[in-house]
């Protein structure tokens, strides 16, 4: 979908400062930021640490706002978070007292979606955890918390997925399975 601006997505002169250490000026992160994608592009955002990629990740959010500048998706202004932009963190964010069955479902529940088992079942076997269902978070390993974070997201179909170096904690064979799967999971 386009929208008035002509981009699925627009990152439009975005700025970010921090405060600096007490006694110095302000840390300047972002300054003036433009991007923009459109539908069902993928981009890849590199440069060394600390740059400010996470900081920009987390403007398109919405988990913080810019100083200057906007982000327009879908032809609305991003202000605050929503399930239409989905995050995946570097390490896995699970409810610990859920299991895998229950992380992944869990946001199909509060949304109110019929077919909840279908889908569950089908991202569970994606991420090859079919013998983990009834797992908790503590009894996988990273990597598999990794996955069962990426099937939880992945099962909203959102329509834009932010990854903040997701597969950093997965080994080589994982990370290229899993960057396969979700290029090409679709709903259908
Ligand atoms: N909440 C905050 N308060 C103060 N400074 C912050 C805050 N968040 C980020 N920063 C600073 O902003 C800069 C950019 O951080 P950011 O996490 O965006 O970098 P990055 O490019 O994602 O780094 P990495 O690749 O190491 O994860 C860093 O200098 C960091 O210290």
């Amino acid at each position: 979908m386009k929208n008035g601006t002509g981009h699925y997505l627009l990152i439009d002169g975005v700025s970010k400062t921090f405060p600096g250490q007490i006694g110095r000026e302000r840390l300047k992160v972002l300054d003036e930021i433009n991007l923009y994608a459109d539908e069902g592009e993928i981009i890849g955002i590199v440069g060394p640490s600390g740059c400010g990629k996470s900081t920009l990740l987390n403007i398109i959010a919405g988990f913080v706002p810019p100083d200057r500048g906007r982000v327009i998706f879908c032809g609305k202004h991003v202000q605050k978070p929503s399930p239409e932009r989905a995050v995946v963190f570097q390490t896995a964010v699970l409810f610990p007292w859920l299991t895998v069955w229950d992380n992944i479902s869990y946001g199909l529940k509060r949304r109110g979606e019929k077919n909840i088992a279908r889908l569950v079942k089908r991202y569970i076997q994606i991420v090859g955890l079919d013998s983990f269902e009834y797992y908790y978070p503590d009894q996988l390993s990273g990597g598999m918390q990794q996955r069962v974070a990426l099937a939880r997201v992945l099962v909203l179909n959102p329509r834009l997925l932010l990854m903040d170096e997701p597969f950093a904690s997965l080994d080589a064979l994982s990370r290229l399975t899993m960057s396969s799967f979700y290029l090409t999971s679709g709903r259908s």
